[in-house]
């Protein structure tokens, strides 16, 4: 094996600390062969499918991308506009927004950029220019709030199979959620509070969250609970009675069961329980994508409308908005403490000075 090496490296170079925000990833565009791409590197890795190889490889290529990038593509072209995917460039908004807040807050010299677990700008192509931007410590922050085998550890080995194969490696600090830190809760009851101040109230508001399948939980991944405490600590902020929220679980993919309640289900059944008007919030996903705007938005809509609903509000994701980037803000130097800046280490600053001169 042969370790790749840092051609641009010189001992001048300064230490840099770098920030890497990730999200899921999006097809390149709403179309059969980019969603055959996508949909491909998505399904196969095993951190999202559980099921014995073999068998998963035969029901992939066999049915699923025979019928499903041509049906997603449809359902991406309703969601795509001039800038592209809402979640590439809301995330790419995010890491710029974050970088210029970080700075004002005296973090000068951070490289803040983002990745894409899957497709584009992929894990392996950001590490490396961050690395040839001399980052020796590396803090990753996907954007996930509730830890989940399917989505955090994912990137983890991502981010642990681009250093596989590098000689030199930087320090690493990796975020694995914040689905009860207090800024991201105040940041989130902040968004459903504007809402309220300019629609008003519903009977319910929902917290629907990305579903995983229900043996994940059982086999010891947190992220059911970890929803669940969002929700609960929501609530807390927003002072709801037991009766005015719930949470649910929305995306299901496949036959086998999944978390649940399930978001859809549980819309066709409130209004003959008398509940006529609903808001719904998702408080796992940090950028509104296919599954807040086509899914919540739209297709929800109709179910719960057609069962008798009267009023349905989709809350629009935390994406850009100021309240979320301090959040992340706070998050990111909360686990950047004790990685001083270079230049705020005058010891180091002369060292650099000297050597820098001496070559
Ligand atoms: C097949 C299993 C899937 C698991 C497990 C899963 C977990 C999971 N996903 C998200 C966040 C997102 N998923 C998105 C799209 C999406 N998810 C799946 C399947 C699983 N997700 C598929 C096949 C797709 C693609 C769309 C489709 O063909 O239906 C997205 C949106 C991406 C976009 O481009 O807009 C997000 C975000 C979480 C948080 C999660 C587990 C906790
Ligand atoms: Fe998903
Ligand atoms: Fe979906």
């Amino acid at each position: 094996m042969k370790f790749q090496g840092s051609p641009g490296f010189t001992h001048a170079q300064r230490d840099r600390i770098g920030v890497l925000v990730t999200n899921l990833g999006t097809p390149d565009a709403p179309t059969p062969s980019a969603l055959y791409r996508y949909l491909k590197q998505f399904l196969w890795d095993p951190r999202v499918v559980e099921l014995p190889r073999p068998l998963w490889w035969l029901v992939l290529n066999g049915v699923i991308l025979n019928i499903r990038p041509r049906r997603s593509a449809k359902s991406y072209a309703t969601v795509f506009t001039d800038e592209g995917s809402p979640l590439l460039f809301h995330t790419r908004n995010q890491a710029n927004a974050l970088s210029t807040m970080l700075q004002s807050r005296g973090h000068e010299d951070l490289v803040v950029d983002f990745a894409m677990r899957y497709g584009n700008p992929s894990i392996p192509s950001v590490l490396e220019n961050m690395m040839q931007q001399g980052v020796r410590r590396l803090l990753v922050v996907p954007l996930y709030p509730q830890y989940s085998a399917s989505t955090t550890a994912s990137t983890f080995d991502a981010v642990s199979d681009d250093f596989k194969r590098r000689r030199l490696l930087p320090e690493l600090r990796f975020v694995n959620h914040y689905h009860d830190f207090e800024p991201f809760i105040a940041a989130a009851a902040q968004r459903i509070q504007a809402h309220w101040a300019e629609h008003g109230r519903a009977d319910k508001l929902m917290f629907s969250y990305h579903g995983v399948p229900k043996k994940y939980l059982l086999n010891g991944d947190p992220y059911f609970c970890e929803c669940h405490k969002t929700s609960r600590l929501l609530a807390q902020a927003l002072e709801l009675g037991d009766d005015e929220w719930m949470t649910t679980f929305q995306s299901r993919f496949g036959r086998e069961e999944w978390l649940n309640p399930y978001t859809d289900e549980t819309l066709k059944s409130l209004p003959a329980q008398g509940v006529k008007s609903v808001q719904i919030f998702c408080p796992g996903f940090s950028a509104d994508c296919l599954e807040t705007i086509e899914e919540i938005g739209e297709e929800n809509r109709e179910y719960f409308e057609q069962a008798g609903g009267e009023r349905y509000e989709y809350i629009s994701a935390l994406n850009d908005r100021p309240e979320h980037i301090s959040a992340l803000a706070d998050l990111v130097q909360l686990h950047l403490s004790g990685w001083q800046a270079p230049e705020a280490d005058p010891e180091r600053q002369a060292r650099a000075r000297a050597q820098g001169a001496s070559e």
